[in-house]
């Protein structure tokens, strides 16, 4: 086992997958420095989520190695993984999903109350979350009462409520309108850059891709390319992505 560059605050080598004997992801390497926003693009069925899965612990590689902070992910048991995913990742879905008899505060503050933080600490750190994201007059509703750009943006405030050091974002806006998605997304990117959360965005949109700092493109589980998108970075001035297979 060869460890990570130092500079990586994630990283992967030669990751092999199969879901049921299906190829996934076949010799996927890439490192993301801290406070980045990387975008794995790529079509439908590319491989994008299986990578976010690989890279967040909740899926081991059939082959190779994920490290984070220099330390290795692959080899961790499942409950130890959990507890990195719980303590230090954050996951957003494509779909919203919210627990319905809780209002958006307490949908935002689960993560925290789960973890045993009091009542009054954790609704605010909830609400100021709600706030940062625009959604904090909704914080008393539930979720059937919100439209699906406000559920997402809670789900969004329940993802980062923790402060997570890498936030992993599949298709975080898929499910949403046209006119919806951009604002949500720019939402989500401005709270990761001031917060310096890095962020592993997955997205078949090259729209949405451009808005991160670089894009690793995969087809057919492989990954094909790496594209830096300047006028980000460099305005953000947000380190660039490591890459290399
Ligand atoms: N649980 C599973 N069982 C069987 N095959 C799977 C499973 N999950 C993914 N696959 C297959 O693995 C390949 C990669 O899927 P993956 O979801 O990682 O790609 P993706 O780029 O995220 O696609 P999408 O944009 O549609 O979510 C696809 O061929 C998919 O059908």
């Amino acid at each position: 086992m060869v460890a990570p560059p130092d500079n990586d605050v994630l990283w992967a080598r030669s990751l092999h997958h199969s879901h049921g004997g299906s190829p996934a992801l076949t010799g996927v390497s890439v490192g993301v420095r801290e406070g980045e926003i990387l975008a794995v693009g790529g079509p439908r069925g590319s491989g994008k989520t299986t990578l976010l899965r690989c890279l967040s612990g909740s899926l081991v590689p059939n082959e190779g190695e994920v490290w984070f902070n220099s330390g290795p992910v692959h080899t961790l048991g499942a409950v130890a993984r959990e507890q990195l995913r719980r303590d230090r990742f954050g996951w957003i879905d494509p779909e919203p999903a919210l627990v319905p008899e809780l209002n958006a505060w307490e949908n935002a503050a689960l993560p925290l109350l789960l973890r045993g933080i009091g009542h009054r600490a954790a609704k605010k750190a909830a609400l100021e979350w709600l706030e940062r994201l625009d959604i904090d007059m909704c914080a008393k509703k539930r979720p059937h009462a919100l439209l699906q750009a406000q559920r997402q943006r809670v789900v969004i405030a329940r993802a980062l409520v923790t402060g997570p050091a890498v936030l992993f974002a599949d298709e975080p806006t898929a499910a949403l309108h046209r006119t919806d998605r951009a604002q949500v997304l720019r939402t989500l990117l401005t709270a990761a850059r001031s917060h310096r959360i890095t962020t592993v965005l997955a997205t078949h949109d090259t729209d949405v891709a451009a808005l991160a700092d670089r894009t690793v493109v995969l087809i057919d589980g492989c990954r094909v390319n790496s594209i830096e998108n300047k006028g980000t970075s460099d305005a953000e001035g947000v380190a660039a992505c490591s890459l290399s297979v």
